[in-house]
């Protein structure tokens, strides 16, 4: 019998990639992918009701206990995790972690890196930037994360066409949309 891949799920907000992550595999249980632990750096972070609405076991992490790092790599080595998915998780993770999990940190990043990447580049940043830009195209990103914001090997790249009306919001739902549909699929073959 082959066990399952673990994941933990890093997310500071609401958790929409989360929870599609989540119930899709609970869904889907011949993908062979169980989320095991949702972690967040926000205790009033969407994603932990959420989580907890799943009977999803949580932790809440502290500036200083992440930073430190001991009892969350206990925290990880207790879960068995296998891979830690990024879900709109907006610190940076840290070398000792990086080095703890060396491929084994994935992040979807809502714009088609190397643009519109690095620190300050998240969230409706992004969608502000690339709207002021006047890019005709945007989309998603998932990489491995290194010990750099966004500058990880890329796994996978999907585009959307922009209209030059297309507020940034309208981009934001149209990438999240693009995540939505994606992420999930990219993780199972990893
Ligand atoms: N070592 C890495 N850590 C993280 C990566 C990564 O690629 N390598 N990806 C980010 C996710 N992300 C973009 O995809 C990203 C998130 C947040 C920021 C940012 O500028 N954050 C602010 C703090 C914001 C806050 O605390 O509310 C900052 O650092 O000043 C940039 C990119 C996750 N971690
Ligand atoms: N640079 C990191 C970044 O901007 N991540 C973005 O945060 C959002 C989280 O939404 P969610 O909480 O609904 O999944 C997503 O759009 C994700 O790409």
């Amino acid at each position: 019998m082959v066990r399952s891949k673990r994941i933990a799920i890093l997310v500071s907000g609401t958790g929409s990639n989360a929870r599609i992550l989540i119930d899709r595999f609970r869904q889907h249980p011949e993908d062979g992918v169980e989320v095991v632990l949702l972690i967040s750096n926000k205790a009033t972070a969407g994603a932990l009701t959420m989580a907890a609405e799943r009977d999803l076991p949580t932790l809440v992490v502290q500036r200083a206990e992440w930073k430190e790092g001991q009892e969350l790599l206990r925290a990880l080595d207790a879960y068995d995790i296998d891979l830690i998915v990024l879900a709109g998780f907006l610190w940076l993770i840290p070398a000792y972690l990086v080095h703890a999990y060396p491929n084994k940190i994935v992040n979807i990043h809502p714009a088609l890196l190397p643009k519109y990447g690095g620190k300050g580049m998240y969230g409706r940043h992004v969608h502000e930037a690339v709207r002021a830009a006047g890019e005709v195209e945007s989309g998603i990103t998932i990489h491995y994360v290194n010990e750099n914001y966004d500058e990880g090997s890329i796994i996978y790249q999907a585009a959307v066409r922009l209209d030059p009306e297309d507020t940034a919001e309208v981009i934001a739902d149209r990438v999240l949309r693009l995540e939505h549909g994606n992420y999930w699929r990219v993780v199972r073959g990893l």
